[in-house]
């Protein structure tokens, strides 16, 4: 049996899947790594951390039992996006990774807006957001111009890993979509960016497909994880392009929900001219000339993993949601929006932040869980009305991430989304999509649709209950509102933020 590994480089962990060719699960492994918070609105990762803990957990899938690691014939990688990662011209890291989590580039994101004009929606189809890859490079030239005059180029997360793996230098089209650099329909770096902020095509990796091969491993490497040295290493791609690859989000009409730290409502695009106006993110996907539009909750999963440390420390979250199926949707008028860290989708907002509104006397723990989900929710529903308005249809969902852990959670996203929900057998979204991307890579398949059937495997499906999609609409109306109604108060509150 020969074998492939996927390498999902997460915000707060790395797990990697080893996978045999007919798309079971031979072993799996997973190491996490701090994240830093130094100011209010930083988030920072030290890059040697990504790679201790990569080697680590590819070691240990590597050493499974039975396993003949010579059998392992292909690695490929999903990553977190957007995150800068600096590197001299020795190769070596200049300051830690700031993150797509980390708001403090508002600044440059006006100045980006000033100076590109139309050119920024015309070419990298987005607008500037604070997560994105160009405003952190446009922050480190403005506030620490030492450490930048020594940066030769730019990497996102998983392309350092890799480099370090490997020893190459590239970055694939759909985590290039993320950095606000990359012409998106015409799949090059735009000179018309790199020139209005003075950056040199060198600082700029070579761009190459998700499948596309990119060398193999290095001998020290080889020898750290008791890999062979000839196993073939595949570029990889965004973390949402392969979390659509592992539900097999490969042709128009299929959705993709994902509810890991951040939230994704990603629907799939073949049209590269298909204009959303910038209100929704507009990626290269990781299947070639493909293309997917996405919203995005910021603090999707983070909310609920915020009230669990917050209220239930000592619990899991099957314990602390026991019963939360009980209430009944609307959370007896319990509302929460999930800004705890600002907004993407829709509103681009670094200031707001979340609301519980309509707490009584009657709520207990379990009302705020549910209202903390439904808010989650009402947030990805907020992208699924949007896709709507623009013709599409979403009446097919397929769920991923950790909050699909949750069957009262898939049935709420049925209600909501008012569309039928589908879970998946394996819960590796991005993980699984790396794989595939290896396997297709090695030449198994034809096409990644191919290995879609065989790797892809759908487990359960929830279909919308009418009473709660009408009390859910209703509702929904309400919580659109907060956003306005609360945003003054937010932006006087900042100046009382730690
Ligand atoms: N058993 C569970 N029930 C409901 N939600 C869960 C469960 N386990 C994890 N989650 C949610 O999933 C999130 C983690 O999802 P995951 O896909 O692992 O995140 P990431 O890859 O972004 O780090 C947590 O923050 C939590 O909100
Ligand atoms: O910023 C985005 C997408 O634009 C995030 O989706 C990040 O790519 C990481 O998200 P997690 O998988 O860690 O939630």
């Amino acid at each position: 049996m020969s074998y492939v590994i996927g390498v999902d480089l997460g915000t707060s962990a790395v797990k990697t899947l080893l996978m045999d060719r007919s798309g079971v699960i031979a072993a799996e492994a997973t190491r996490s790594y701090p994240l830093f918070h130094d100011r209010p609105s930083w988030s920072e990762q030290r890059p040697e951390d990504w790679v201790t803990a990569t080697l680590e957990a590819m070691k240990e899938v590597a050493s499974a039992a039975g396993i003949d690691a010579a059998a392992i014939e292909g690695i490929s990688f999903s990553g977190q996006m957007h995150g800068l990662v600096l590197l001299n011209d020795k190769g070596e890291v200049v300051r830690p990774a700031i993150l797509w989590n980390d708001t403090r580039t508002t600044e440059q994101c006006r100045e980006i807006e000033k100076v590109l004009g139309d050119k920024l929606l015309s070419v990298t189809r987005n607008p500037a957001l604070e997560g994105f890859t160009l405003p952190k490079i446009l922050w480190v030239r403005q506030h620490e111009k030492e450490l930048f005059d020594q940066a030769a180029i730019f990497l996102l997360p998983k392309d350092y890993v890799r480099y370090r793996l490997t020893g190459q230098l590239h970055m694939d089209y759909s985590d290039a979509a993320g950095t606000l650099m990359l012409d998106v329909a015409g799949k090059v770096w735009s000179k018309e960016v790199l020139e209005a902020f003075q950056l040199a095509d060198s600082f700029c990796p070579p761009l190459v497909e998700s499948h596309g091969l990119v060398g193999t491993l290095l001998p020290e490497i080889a020898a750290a994880t008791g890999l062979s040295a000839g196993t073939k290493v595949f570029a990889g791609g965004a973390d949402n392009a392969c979390g659509a690859i592992g539900a097999g989000i490969l042709s128009e009409g299929l959705t993709l929900s994902s509810i890991g730290t951040s939230g994704v409502i990603l629907s799939y695009e073949n049209d590269k001219e298909k204009d959303f106006g910038g209100k929704v993110h507009f990626f290269n996907h990781g299947k070639e000339n493909a293309f997917y539009a996405m919203g995005v909750t910021l603090a999707a999963g983070y909310s609920l993993s915020w009230f669990k440390k917050t209220f239930a420390p000592n619990e899991s979250y099957d314990e602390m949601l026991a019963g939360v199926e009980q209430v009944k949707p609307g959370s007896n008028g319990l509302l929460f929006t999930p800004y705890l860290v600002g907004e993407r989708t829709p509103h681009a907002d670094p200031n707001i932040r979340a609301s519980f509104i309509g707490v009584d006397g009657t709520h207990e723990r379990i009302h705020f869980a549910r209202a903390v989900m439904e808010g989650i929710t009402f947030s990805l529903n907020e992208s699924v009305d949007m896709f709507r308005q623009a013709g599409k249809t979403v009446d097919k969902v397929v769920s991923i991430g950790g909050g699909a852990q949750n069957p009262a959670w898939l049935q709420m996203q049925a209600d909501i989304f008012n569309a039928t929900v589908v879970s998946l057998e394996n819960e590796q979204g991005p993980g699984l999509g790396a794989a595939m991307l290896a396997a297709y890579g090695c030449g198994w398949f034809e096409s990644l649709e191919a290995c879609a059937d065989q790797f892809v495997k759908h487990a359960d499906s929830y279909e919308p209950n009418p009473q709660a999609v009408e009390t859910y609409a209703s509702l929904f109306r309400v919580y659109q509102q907060v956003y306005a109604q609360t945003k003054t108060m937010n932006d006087q509150l900042t100046a009382f933020r730690g």
